[in-house]
């Protein structure tokens, strides 16, 4: 092993609430061994949101510069490769990991690039059958893959996607999910958990309850109302529905919502919730309508079946062993397709097993393994490293 002053150092950039979710178990994993030296970066994008969730994870940031001013999307991505590319430099990062498809991990991806520092990829290789939607997502994971040097892919799909796109075979890791690390951990947690809101909020004490969330940028305005439309017919055609949405914190999302679903009969807007209560509330649902790609993931192992409200997924995984369901935005429609899952018995759990789509909740180990091994023999790195690129 190096001397404590010379480990390696990896840069982890966390910028959103899914992104701390996915790299929580990854930081933890490296932290325990100890081989490098880990900075976990709170980018400033959703700054508050990112210490509110490690908070939660009883994890803490090493690098918080505080928000960023997201005047528009263009002006945040220069904002935060700026900033990351001044963090790497000052910390002497030796690698860079960025996770999934935000604007803080595209920006990451360019600071490596800028300063010729590797970059890891967790989450790699999720594609819909589109170019550039949803947008930016998909734009940004397209341009992600060229510039990384190891392909952390969750799932068989995710890695055929980058053979196809010419990702060279030993780049690319077939790990699981991360998420689904932090899921199994959740589920195995035993301290009791009260959800408050599902007494104080009028709601019936129902087996018919459903999870809603909302916050894709394609779904504001028009979306959201046709959502919104859906769930107040949803809960008039059954007598005995409960909702609970948890409120995403963008205001262009979390007053469009309110307009429609305040106070309504069966309806609870509350707050985000924290991992443990919302995953409880999740394992509680009969249903969740939403338009996340994380709860596309999660839910399958939870029996809970997923109603998609977008035109198209990077999760083909959920869609194929039937635990999601794509809908398009039509209220009635939407209806239909949540009358029919009520129809039908709850779904199985998937078992936490390496076979399962998104893996078995040991992906971080697994990525951190791969990590080390690599930062700790330096000549196999510098082979992968690439040649300088000026901003
Ligand atoms: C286009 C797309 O699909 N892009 C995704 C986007 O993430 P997303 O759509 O999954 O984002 P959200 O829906 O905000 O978060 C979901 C997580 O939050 C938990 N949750 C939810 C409500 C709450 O009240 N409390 C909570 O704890 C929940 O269990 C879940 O784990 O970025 C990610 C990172 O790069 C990518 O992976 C990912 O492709």
């Amino acid at each position: 092993m190096f001397p404590v002053s010379q480990r390696p150092r990896i840069l982890i950039v966390a910028g959103t609430r899914p992104e701390c979710l996915k790299l929580a178990s990854l930081v933890a994993a490296l932290r325990a061994r100890g081989e490098v030296e880990t900075l976990l970066v709170n980018s400033g994008q959703h700054h508050a949101m990112v210490e509110r969730t490690f908070a939660h994870l009883e994890m803490t940031t090493d690098v918080a510069p505080g928000p960023i001013d997201p005047a528009s999307l263009s002006h945040a991505l220069t904002s935060l490769r700026e900033r990351l590319r001044a963090i790497a430099t000052e910390r002497r990062a030796s690698l860079i990991v960025a996770q999934g498809d935000t604007s803080s991990a595209y920006a990451a991806s360019l600071a490596a690039r800028d300063l010729a520092l590797p970059l890891a990829h967790v989450e790699a290789g999720l594609r819909t059958d589109h170019p550039y939607r949803p947008f930016p997502e998909e734009l940004f994971r397209r341009r992600i893959a060229p510039i990384a040097q190891l392909h952390f892919a969750p799932t068989a799909s995710a890695e055929r996607n980058l053979l196809r796109e010419g990702i060279a075979p030993e780049a690319i890791h077939r790990t699981g999910n991360t998420v689904v690390d932090l899921l199994r951990a959740q589920l195995e947690d035993t301290r009791p958990l009260l959800l408050p809101f599902l007494a104080n909020d009028g709601l019936p004490d129902t087996d018919e309850l459903v999870t809603l969330t909302l916050h894709r940028r394609e779904n504001y305005g028009r979306g959201l109302d046709v959502v919104c439309e859906a769930v107040l017919e949803l809960v008039r055609q059954r007598p005995r529905l409960g909702v609970v949405c948890p409120v995403h914190p963008n205001p262009a999302v979390g007053s469009r919502i309110r307009r429609h679903l305040a106070r309504r009969a069966r309806i609870a807007l509350v707050d985000p919730l924290d991992y443990r209560p919302f995953i409880a509330l999740l394992a509680q649902s009969r249903l969740t309508i939403t338009d996340s790609g994380g709860i596309q993931e999660e839910a399958p192992y939870l029996g809970t079946p997923v109603l998609v409200v977008r035109e198209n997924t990077e999760r083909p995984e959920s869609v194929a062993i039937g635990a999601a369901t794509l809908v398009p935005l039509k209220a009635d429609r939407i209806v239909a397709e949540a009358q029919r899952l009520f129809a039908l018995p709850a779904p199985r759990r998937l078992p936490f097993t390496p076979e399962a789509p998104y893996g078995d909740g040991r992906s971080g180990e697994r990525i951190a393994s791969i990590l080390v091994e690599r930062l700790c023999a330096p000549a196999t790195m510098r082979a992968g490293r690439p040649s300088p690129v000026s901003a």
